[in-house]
């Protein structure tokens, strides 16, 4: 599944961190690439332990668990701690499925199954620069409003069209979620957004408490500790 999750961060605190990290050092953008995704990327990144990337990145992973929408879809089991990127003057990143498996620079890995992009500038403050991500339906296009986030299954081949006006600053990461298949992870999103409508238009109901069971019973299933 792929899902837009509007302002997962404020404008103001998009724009903050947007100008934080445009008086940032940036490095080559190769410097978290696998094998075939160096070949594939051209852009700059934060590099992992610049203090600007912990401090914005701590920032984010607050900013998470406040949204509900964000949860229910993810159903994060570990986050990556957010790494911060940035497209000019044709920079690119052409098509690639991000690695498996990182390894978390506190020690330990982790599985990628959800990748995310938190855009920081404004749509209009650039050309191109589309997130495009495919899957069985074809190729969507991805260019959201700063403070939003896109979430898309780590299997999806997927690119970033080249910036040929303005600035592209955004920040990206992945997270290994309770849920490692997707349509399993899709359908309890499915049922959780469906149960709290019928609970805000019906109110308490037998039929809502024993659906709420059915949503725990099959997370208790699925899920990995
Ligand atoms: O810049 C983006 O939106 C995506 C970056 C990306 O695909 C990656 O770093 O693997
Ligand atoms: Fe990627």
């Amino acid at each position: 599944m792929l899902l837009e999750i509007p302002e997962i961060l404020s404008p103001q605190q998009a724009a903050d961190m947007k100008a934080a990290l445009l008086q940032a050092e940036w490095v080559d953008g190769r410097v978290t690439a696998g094998h075939q995704s160096a070949q594939a990327k051209q852009n700059r990144q934060l590099p992992e332990n610049s203090p600007v990337a912990r401090e914005l990145g701590d920032m984010i992973l607050k900013a998470l668990p406040a949204n509900g929408l964000f949860m229910s879809a993810a159903l994060p089991q570990r986050v990556f701690p957010p790494l911060f990127n940035r497209y000019e003057g044709g920079e690119h990143f052409n098509n690639h499925v991000d690695n498996a498996i990182r390894r978390l620079p506190t020690g330990g890995q982790i599985r990628t199954d959800l990748s995310c992009t938190v855009f920081l500038s404004e749509p209009e403050e650039y050309d191109g620069g589309e997130l495009l991500i495919d899957d069985t339906y074809g190729a969507h296009s991805v260019k959201l409003p700063a403070g939003s986030m896109v979430l898309y299954p780590s299997t999806s081949l997927h690119r970033v069209t080249p910036v040929t006006r303005g600035s592209r600053v955004s920040s990206f990461f992945w997270i290994q979620s309770l849920v490692r298949d997707d349509g399993q992870r899709t359908l309890l999103f499915d049922l959780d957004m469906s149960i709290n409508r019928l609970r805000q238009e019906v109110g308490d109901h037998d039929a809502i408490v024993a659906q709420t069971g059915v949503y725990h019973n099959l997370l208790r299933r699925w899920s990995e500790p």
